[in-house]
């Protein structure tokens, strides 16, 4: 019996094999092509060989999973021809979406989501390339007589680690994830002490660009504070997973966030007043009896009123939250244009490690320190959690294990906002031969997550 057709295709996946570093060069290449069997997608397989000792007929062919394969010569202009672009309109509308680039260390994840030549434009990096086209339609907009407020993109850059966030666009703080009891997840920035006994929790930075130049200074500034390290393949190895979210906003949504933060903070010191009152109106109400027993205070009458009052001074600064909270739904809502609020999310993830050790040497890196070592374990174990909640978004399950880890956590909010059909993993692959086992791992990974769609 054939295998029972897809219906829908909910998660994109490609693959990109990246060209040979020249120190490459001498160990050989992988045998590697693609072919399109009777998919009823198109879909594409991919097949590799050459792997393992001088002669080895070992070789892997994958499902039909792949929507396209880009071979070396294919620069990031043309991957973000393929891929992103399609997206904008989209993303005009007002949807949002998300990449994804997996692959193993050195496969090429940050040239293609973020990119090293800012400069070349057929080089840039997808999230660069994408903000570039999107300004091109904002000051369009902005420029026409009839226009609503000024647009223009707001962006947060984080890194991922084990359960923290560090904010790229504030000194690498560490912010913390946490769960709502809205089930909402939260990632919390530095608390400020205010006068007055206020608290402020920071959310992470949303920077503001007005134009693209702007965008591209504030980006690469944000993204030479990223933590790099020894993986087992390369010793400029991006350690953590890289977050960048991309958002369509005006100064008024700017303003009314900026509100919610204040009117937030306004709340601590009043919340924590009338729990301290009611507290201390109920510890004088009952007096010690002898055996350890409590009984209720003859001389004193608990001061109902008193409490009552701080309880409504509470309730008067939640309501001024929840206006705060609901003028930005309003401006989201009453937009001139449909594109406020669209998200574009790339995420450049930590590289999945195999352990070679003769690799390694062979590469001349230097040898990875116990904590590498762990933070290797650390990032297998991220990716893994992300493969079974992407397995499970492409077959509609009714339950995701977003809670599985931190990074899901975290990415169960793009998730849940992007329409289906709008994530997108990247499989960076190297095609040198010493990383043979990496990379059939690397695409192991994404023809699971390739052919499981619903
Ligand atoms: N498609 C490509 N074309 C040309 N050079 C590439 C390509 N992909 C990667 N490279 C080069 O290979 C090296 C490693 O790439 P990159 O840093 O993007 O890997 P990575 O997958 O992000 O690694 P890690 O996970 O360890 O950070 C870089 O010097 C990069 O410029």
């Amino acid at each position: 019996m054939p295998p029972t057709a897809p219906k829908t295709n909910n998660i994109n996946v490609f693959a990109r094999w990246r060209r040979l570093a020249p120190s490459e060069a001498a160990e050989g290449t992988i045998d590697y092509h693609s072919t399109s069997p009777t998919d009823p997608h198109g879909h594409l397989s991919v097949s590799i060989s050459g792997g393992g000792d001088p002669g080895s007929t070992q070789s892997w062919t994958s499902p039909p999973a792949f929507n396209a394969i880009f071979n070396p010569e294919d620069d990031n202009g043309e991957v973000y021809k393929s891929i992103v672009a399609p997206a904008i309109p989209h993303v005009l509308r007002g949807g949002s979406c998300n990449f994804f680039a997996y692959g193993h260390s050195g496969s090429g994840k940050t040239h293609t989501i973020i990119g090293y030549d800012y400069d070349d434009e057929r080089e840039l990096g997808l999230c660069l390339a994408a903000a570039r086209q999107l300004f091109k339609v904002i000051d369009d907009l902005n420029a026409k007589d009839n226009a609503g407020e000024r647009l223009g993109i707001g962006f947060s850059l984080f890194e991922m680690r084990k359960k923290s966030a560090f904010d790229l666009l504030n000194r690498r703080t560490e912010c913390h994830v946490r769960e709502g009891h809205d089930g909402k997840v939260h990632i919390r920035g530095e608390t400020e002490m205010l006068e007055g006994g206020k608290v402020r929790v920071c959310p992470i930075v949303r920077r503001p660009c007005w134009s693209y130049e702007c965008f591209r200074q504030e980006l690469t500034q944000a993204v030479g504070a990223r933590a790099v390290g020894s993986s087992s393949v390369h010793s400029q190895s991006s350690r953590t997973h890289a977050i960048l979210e991309l958002e369509i906003i005006c100064q008024s949504l700017v303003d009314a966030r900026q509100a919610v933060v204040d009117r937030q903070s306004e709340l601590v010191p009043v919340g924590k007043r009338a729990t301290d009152i009611s507290i201390e109106e109920q510890m004088k109400a009952p007096v010690p009896h002898p055996g350890g027993k409590w009984a209720p205070n003859p001389d004193y009458e608990m001061n109902q009123e008193r409490i009552d009052a701080a309880e409504a001074e509470k309730a008067e600064h939640e309501h001024r939250v929840a206006v705060a909270e609901e003028l930005v739904e309003d401006i989201l809502k009453s937009a001139a244009t449909p594109c406020l609020g669209a998200k574009m999310v790339f995420v450049d993830l930590a590289g999945a490690e195999y352990h070679q050790e003769k690799g390694a040497q062979q590469l001349h890196i230097p040898k990875q320190t116990p904590q590498e070592r762990q933070e290797g374990r650390q990032i297998n174990t991220d990716l893994l959690a992300l493969k079974e909640v992407m397995r499970a978004w492409a077959t509609n399950q009714p339950r995701i294990p977003f809670r599985s880890s931190a990074l899901t956590m975290v990415l169960r909010e793009h998730f849940l906002s992007s329409e289906k059909g709008n994530s997108t993993m990247i499989v960076t692959v190297s095609p040198a031969k010493e990383q043979y086992a990496a990379t059939l791992n690397s695409l192991k990974y994404g023809s699971l997550v390739g052919v499981t769609r619903a």
